[in-house]
């Protein structure tokens, strides 16, 4: 894990880059930060002192999504650079944004980049990744929660298999708002700029998408980044941003219910104890609150003693916040991704619930057959993944590939989960249904338990 900087501590795996970043940071020992992923040229640029956040505008998540180099990194460093100069943001370089850390856990590696910038309306907290199967863990496990999302298409090559495949997941997720930045258009000459504009519009309906209002961005994230006086570059990063701002809707944060945090990552912060990161996804909490930390057999009583946000420290943290919490009294080992923080008393580990799913097609990377009662695929949601077994209605034999049902899952672990939360079930490396959690159901009985590995 590359260049993080934690409660003033260095967490590096490479040593010689640990010790330049090392010398840069020895100034800065109080600064502890999160909320997950910091460049090592970003640790350079940090503040003496933690800046105090200050909350002027409201925050949003996004990111940029679609076929492997298609331009997605490009686009992030030119927005970047763009508003870096209207001091909206700290200007990030594509090796930066692209040479993101590894996080390893449970057998899931995702390397993912954060980047801050903020508009004349809002602050964003914006991911990318460094390829196609970092995106689709991404989007799956919910690492990053994103709000919305800029889909990237390069005009000379149109639509290709994964931005057919980031826009299903995007959908199935509930993204409900997309722009589309058609890049490279450098390098195309009008006609195919329209060909690939109606191309993405078709899409985008058919995923359900309002096709023809989406807002579709036509330039070059190249020309952007290296400076080039056309319309096609900074111009066009700026219509980009105005679009975000203005078709984006600001999510509905639920914060006057009992928050709740998916834990990312826990790291050991020597001289000051854990920290996890995670994304607050409701309620709010306050420096001193209590906690309890559950999933995965854990039930950990806590306080929340710090809070910080890019670089900088809160007091208070609302939903939608990308945090890294202090942790009173809570070992490393103690707590794993995947636990969940909330308010004590809020939710609880449920082993057997009612959910509606819908199996995928094959044509869509699903199973090629039908499943039965026994089968036993792994539930992601959340920041979690957990088997599970299938208990068919009475009188339903199997659920074949492109079918929508109701059925139960049982947990091998019981692990939070309320009505309404979305999953994805998977198999191997392949998703094959995604579905939503209808009711909590009792603990199944002895002979209905979960047995299997
Ligand atoms: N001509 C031209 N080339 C571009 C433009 N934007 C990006 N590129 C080039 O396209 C290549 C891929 O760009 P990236 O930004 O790495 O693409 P990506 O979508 O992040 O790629 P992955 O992360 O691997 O999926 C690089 O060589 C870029 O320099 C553009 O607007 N015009
Ligand atoms: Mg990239």
């Amino acid at each position: 894990m590359a260049g993080l900087v934690t409660f003033g501590k260095l967490v590096c795996g490479n040593p010689a880059l640990k010790s330049s970043i090392s010398r840069l940071c020895t100034e800065r020992a109080t600064a502890w930060l999160l909320p997950t992923r910091l460049s090592p040229l970003s640790a350079r640029t940090m503040a003496a002192e933690p800046k105090k956040f200050v909350r002027d505008k409201p925050h949003i998540n996004i990111g940029t999504i679609g076929h492997v180099d298609h331009g997605k990194t490009t686009l992030t460093a030119a927005i970047t650079k763009v508003l870096a100069a209207q001091g909206g943001a700290e200007y990030r370089k594509y090796d930066e944004i692209d040479r993101a850390p590894e996080e390893k856990a449970r057998g899931i590696t995702i390397n993912q980049t954060h980047v801050e910038y903020t508009t004349e309306n809002r602050h964003y907290g914006h991911v990318d990744c460094p390829g196609h199967a970092d995106y689709i863990k991404n989007m799956i496990t919910g690492t990053a929660q994103m709000d919305g999302a800029i889909l990237v298409v390069a005009a000379t090559d149109g639509c290709m298999p994964q931005t057919r495949e980031h826009l299903l997941l995007a959908k199935q997720i509930g993204i409900s708002h997309i722009v589309v930045y058609v890049n490279k258009a450098d390098v195309v000459d009008s006609d195919t700029l329209e060909l690939v504009e109606m191309e993405m519009r078709e899409l985008l309906t058919e995923f359900g998408y309002p096709g023809d209002d989406v807002p579709l961005i036509v330039g070059s994230a190249l020309y952007a980044l290296e400076g080039k006086d056309s319309e096609l570059g900074e111009a066009s990063i700026n219509k980009l941003l105005e679009a975000v701002d203005n078709y984006l809707p600001l999510p509905q944060r639920e914060l006057d219910k009992p928050f709740m945090m998916p834990v990312e990552m826990v790291h050991s912060i020597s001289g000051r104890g854990t920290v996890v990161t995670g994304t607050l996804i409701r309620g709010t909490i306050n420096k001193g609150d209590p906690a309890l930390i559950i999933g995965y057999g854990v039930n950990v009583k806590t306080v929340i003693t710090g809070i910080e946000m890019f670089h900088q420290q809160l007091d208070r943290a609302e939903a939608g916040d990308s945090l890294g919490a202090l942790v009173r009294g809570v070992k490393k080992g103690d707590v794993r991704r995947g636990t969940m923080l909330c308010k004590p008393g809020s939710v609880a580990p449920q082993e057997k619930v009612q959910a509606q799913v819908y199996i995928l097609t094959k044509e869509e990377g699903g199973r090629r057959t039908p499943f039965t009662n026994t089968y036993t695929p792994v539930m992601f949601s959340h920041t979690w993944n957990m088997a599970c077994r299938v208990s068919l209605p009475e009188g339903k034999e199997m659920v074949m590939p492109g079918e929508d049902t109701s059925l139960s899952l049982i947990m091998r672990t019981p692990m939070v989960m309320e009505p309404g939360q979305r999953f994805t079930l998977r198999d191997g490396n392949h998703t094959i249904g995604t579905g939503v959690v209808t009711k909590l159901l009792p603990p199944p009985k002895p002979e209905e338990k979960f047995t299997g590995n």
